[in-house]
């Protein structure tokens, strides 16, 4: 699969789409991308110089190198980190290290529409090491040879270029923080757990925490923290079995207030972020009933439980605590699971009316064109 090549397509399809009457009124643009997906790109042409590492890909072998120079539990301290990314590909890379360059996925695909080549924001850095507090990148990631690949950082949202005279890029965010922002919670307590491939959990809270023994960590969001991680956990599993409309017709059978007494640990490969940060973490999905509304009921119910112990940790580690939790990405439609998360997390839950972290990208690229028409 040639991702880079797929991304840049989808990219310029998207813009086509927009409709010729609707394009006038377009004012702004900003990009979210999957969090720790990669790019080594050429500095001064923008062209890749290897395949891009995913979100979701671990790097083992960099992390003792990553754990020797970085403080205890650091972010960057887990094998699916930028940072374990960068120095795995400077450990194999012989020969372009000189004109390498590291980039995130939406902040090489805002490069295409601005074309200012090397400029990253302080959410997408977050998982190389930059730290959002003192807005800078610390002095032990500052002194290694690969720091100089490293993109400099604006906050998300900040304007940084023309599409068109009349057309700005704003900067972006990461997936799963756009999600929270389509939200709309803006209150600490508010939580939001993206239910698409994944399973993603932002809370916001005023204290910041960052434990790479859970795999939990900070992004800042203007002057407050969005506390939590990403599991395994989630669609991707339940596509393994299901087809979304096989969901559709098997959740309706479903009593959520009935607790089913399978156990699982629904993970598509063996390996898990958070709540555990196991890489060696075996998907468990058996016993298999004959019923497969019993299976899908198990699933959704596992899946609960990994969020509960989710919130729950997230309390134990001193996050402010969590009041409500609103649902984002294509579980949010199913109404029957957020009635077993109700009932599991003990919290209201429901569906956030935006539930596409599109809208939040929509949202910060309209952030952007306010404070550059003030
Ligand atoms: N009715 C449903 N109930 C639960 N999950 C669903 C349902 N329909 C679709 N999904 C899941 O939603 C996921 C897609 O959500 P989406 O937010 O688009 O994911 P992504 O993270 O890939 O952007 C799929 O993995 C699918 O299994
Ligand atoms: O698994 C994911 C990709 O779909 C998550 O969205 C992502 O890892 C979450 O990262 P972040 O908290 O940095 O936005």
């Amino acid at each position: 699969m040639d991702w880079v090549r797929s991304w840049r397509a989808a990219l310029f399809s998207l813009l086509e789409d927009v409709p010729v009457h609707l394009r006038p009124l377009v004012a702004s643009i900003s990009i979210d991308g999957t969090s720790a997906t990669t790019l080594i790109v050429d500095r001064n042409t923008g062209e890749p110089l290897w395949r891009p590492f995913l979100y979701n890909e671990s790097c083992p072998d960099a992390l003792p190198t990553v754990k020797s120079v970085a403080p205890a539990n650091h972010t960057v301290c887990s094998g699916s980190s930028t940072l374990c990314k960068l120095v795995s590909w400077w450990n194999i890379e012989e020969s372009n290290k000189k004109s390498a360059l590291l980039l995130h996925q939406a902040d090489w695909l805002l490069w295409l529409l601005h074309g200012k080549l090397g400029v990253s924001d302080y959410n997408n850095a977050l998982k190389v090491g930059y730290d959002p507090a003192s807005d800078s990148y610390p002095p032990w990631l500052h002194s290694q040879p690969y720091s100089q690949l490293l993109p400099s950082v604006i906050a998300p949202g900040t304007s940084i270029g023309n599409l068109k005279e009349d057309i700005r890029t704003q900067f972006g965010t990461t997936d799963s923080i756009a999600a929270f922002l389509a939200a709309r919670a803006t209150q600490p307590g508010k939580a939001v757990t993206s239910l698409g491939s994944t399973l993603a959990i932002k809370l916001l809270s005023t204290t910041r925490i960052d434990d790479a023994r859970f795999g939990v960590y900070s992004h800042r969001l203007d002057d407050k923290w969005l506390v939590g991680g990403a599991s395994n956990t989630g669609g991707a599993v339940l596509k393994q079995f299901f087809t979304d409309e096989q969901l559709q017709k098997l959740s309706e059978q479903i009593n959520p207030m009935e607790a089913s007494p399978l156990d699982y640990y629904p993970l598509k490969a063996v390996g898990e972020r958070f709540p555990v940060a196991d890489p060696n973490l075996v998907p468990r999905l058996h016993p298999r009933p004959e019923s497969d509304v019993e299976y899908l009921h198990g699933i959704l119910e596992s899946i609960a439980h990994i969020e509960a112990t989710a919130y729950n940790l997230l309390k134990d580690l001193g996050a402010t605590q969590v009041e409500e939790v609103f649902t984002a990405g294509g579980g949010a439609k199913n109404e029957k699971w957020t009635k077993i998360r109700e009932r599991v997390l003990g919290l209201p839950v429901s569906r956030a009316k935006q539930t596409e972290a599109a809208y939040g990208a929509a949202l910060l690229a309209l952030k952007g064109a306010q404070h550059h028409s003030c």
